[in-house]
């Protein structure tokens, strides 16, 4: 690790165990995806085993959450059993002015939105240089297409004025999301309008999901060097 990431890992476990302390006995918590997520995953299991917090049950936003969850012994359920989540703690890619996001970076996308929807409270924790002034500006947005037709949604994507990438797998074969979906990561430059863009996508046919998180935070914790600063929608 370079010592640029070192402090960045500093920070992001700074907000994920700030973020921890929100959670209370009998909750259902959401449980993000990624590496400051991942954070967040690691302390519930620790004050779970240690008998600090009691009665927690997570749901977990990808097949790698939940891998880590069940390594640490953090009791799962699933949103079949539980359609309400008390609170969610989620990483993100971009976060502008309004708290809205661009997330997918690691390729949880729909099913963090999914829970994002269901949950009373969506906590998102990020180091200070995520912050963006508009959304687009530092991370393309990731959209999350079905295998069939997947150039067609390409030169969708391209006519909607985005530059358009197939993410890759470390074998350079296409990467597939954890529904075995293809994505496309599109760098709209800064986007002046994201609630219509989101329109857009969201009316397209084979467009499953896209990373505008648009309305879904409810409370912001970004850690940096002075600290850490909560700042919650709205107020
Ligand atoms: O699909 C992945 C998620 O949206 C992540 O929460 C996001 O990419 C941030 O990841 P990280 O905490 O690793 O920067």
């Amino acid at each position: 690790m370079t010592s640029d990431e070192n402090v960045s890992a500093t920070f992001k476990r700074a907000a994920a165990e700030r973020a921890v302390d929100f959670i209370q006995p009998g909750m259902v918590v959401g449980l993000g995806t990624g590496s400051t997520a991942a954070y967040a995953v690691k302390r519930l299991g620790a004050l779970l085993s240690a008998g600090t917090l009691k009665d927690v049950v997570g749901i977990p936003t990808s097949r790698a959450t939940e891998a880590l969850a069940t390594s640490l012994g953090v009791p799962l359920t699933t949103l079949d059993v539980h359609p309400v989540v008390d609170l969610t703690i989620d990483g993100a890619d971009e976060v502008a002015p309004d708290l809205s996001l661009i997330k997918g970076g690691g390729g949880a996308l729909l099913r963090e939105k999914v829970v994002a929807q269901a949950s009373r409270r969506e906590i998102i924790i990020v180091d200070a240089p995520k912050l963006s002034p508009r959304l687009g500006s530092k991370w393309p947005v990731p959209v999350e297409v079905l295998p069939f037709g997947w150039r067609s949604q390409a030169l969708f994507l391209e006519s909607l004025g985005a530059r358009v990438v197939v993410r890759l797998a470390l074998d350079g074969a296409p990467y597939h999301t954890d529904q075995g979906n293809v994505l496309l990561d599109c760098d709209f430059g800064p986007i002046s309008d994201p609630s219509g863009l989101a329109a857009k996508l969201d009316a397209r046919a084979g467009v499953m999901e896209h990373g505008l998180f648009l309305n879904l935070t409810t409370d912001l914790l970004v850690a940096g060097p002075e600290g850490i600063t909560h700042r919650v929608r709205g107020a």
